[in-house]
């Protein structure tokens, strides 16, 4: 409507999904593609109020947010923000807000995907079921039991808690390492038990889920030193950021057979660079951050970051707001 406060987004239709939740943010905010703003930013510039942002095009870098003098709001699509400078950002007066809680069931749901799918060797299965040369079905794709093993889980936040009531219905034993123990109603309700020492949890998982968010002590968490204490039958997998992994000590520990197997939502960079090992490894399966991606999560997190943006722009308080640390 031509009442409306004008948002600045990633360019619709780059992927799919966007167009799909259009009308979400069209109903409150005046929408103008980044590429429409690049043709002539001095008259769209005074104009915006908001930037609706993803993780994976971010139009906010310094010399944008400083030319728009009515900007109040950067309003990410998802729970990691740590694509956006909170504190750089902040300091121009403009808030930041995400979309915690919304997004927890699809990254879960996905988390349990990539688990069985490489335990149970469903992504090469598919390969041979649709191979040409496939004439018959060789009784050769053996997986490993998820019924009973040990799952490991590092972060355990809402989609931590999420994937644990998850392998409950698995019978999986369930270990988690946070930064704070959890209530004991909170672990009760999953069945999981708190190692205070992350390498404890290391050496005894089958599985380890990488639930965290990317922060400084995060980064690199899981290295060369973790990798090693992990069993050599243990598979990785990752829903968090490719950055908690040290990349090159995983592709030495998946190559020298280390740890048996790795499945990644997410890598450094996204997508990896076409010859990078991990794409040549027959012991990974790589899905490219699609965590969120289901229609039903991203029309929730598209309405979640319009009421953000929109509390922001109206001076009201703000549902989800990322204050600096
Ligand atoms: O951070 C999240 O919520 C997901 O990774 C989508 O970006």
């Amino acid at each position: 409507m031509e009442d409306n406060p004008w948002a600045l987004i990633s360019e619709v239709g780059e992927q799919g999904y966007i167009e799909d939740v259009t009308d979400i943010m069209t109903q409150h905010f005046r929408i103008i593609s980044h590429r429409d703003f690049l043709q002539n930013p001095p008259l769209h510039a005074p104009k915006i109020q908001a930037i609706l942002v993803w993780n994976a095009c971010p139009p906010t870098e310094p010399s944008l947010l400083t030319s728009l003098p009515a900007l109040k709001v950067v309003a990410n699509g998802g729970v990691g923000i740590d694509h956006l400078d909170v504190p750089y950002i902040s300091s121009l007066g403009v808030k930041v807000t995400n979309t915690p809680g919304v997004v927890s069931d699809a990254t879960a749901d996905m988390a349990m995907g990539l688990l069985l799918a490489s335990a149970r060797k469903i992504v090469e299965g598919h390969q041979v079921s649709v191979d040409p040369k496939t004439t018959h079905i060789p009784q050769c794709l053996m997986g490993y039991e998820v019924t009973g093993s040990t799952l490991g889980i590092i972060g355990m936040g809402d989609i931590g808690h999420k994937i644990a009531r998850r392998s409950k219905g698995f019978d999986m034993k369930i270990l988690y390492h946070n930064r704070r123990k959890r209530s004991v109603e909170d672990e009760e309700a999953v069945g999981a038990t708190y190692c205070e020492s992350m390498d404890d949890l290391l050496r005894r998982s089958d599985f380890v889920m990488l639930a965290v968010n990317l922060t400084p002590e995060t980064t690199g968490l899981i290295s060369r030193r973790e990798l090693s204490l992990m069993k050599p039958t243990a598979t990785l997998v990752n829903v968090s950021r490719g950055l908690v992994v040290d990349q090159d000590a995983l592709v030495e520990a998946l190559q020298s057979g280390t740890i048996r197997a790795a499945a990644l939502d997410v890598t450094h960079p996204e997508p990896l660079p076409r010859d990078h090992p991990l794409l040549r490894l027959p012991n990974v399966i790589i899905t490219p951050h699609v965590g969120t991606n289901t229609y039903t999560t991203t029309r929730r997190m598209v309405q979640t970051m319009v009421d953000n943006a929109l509390a922001a722009v109206n001076g009201q308080s703000i549902p989800n707001e990322v204050k600096p640390k």
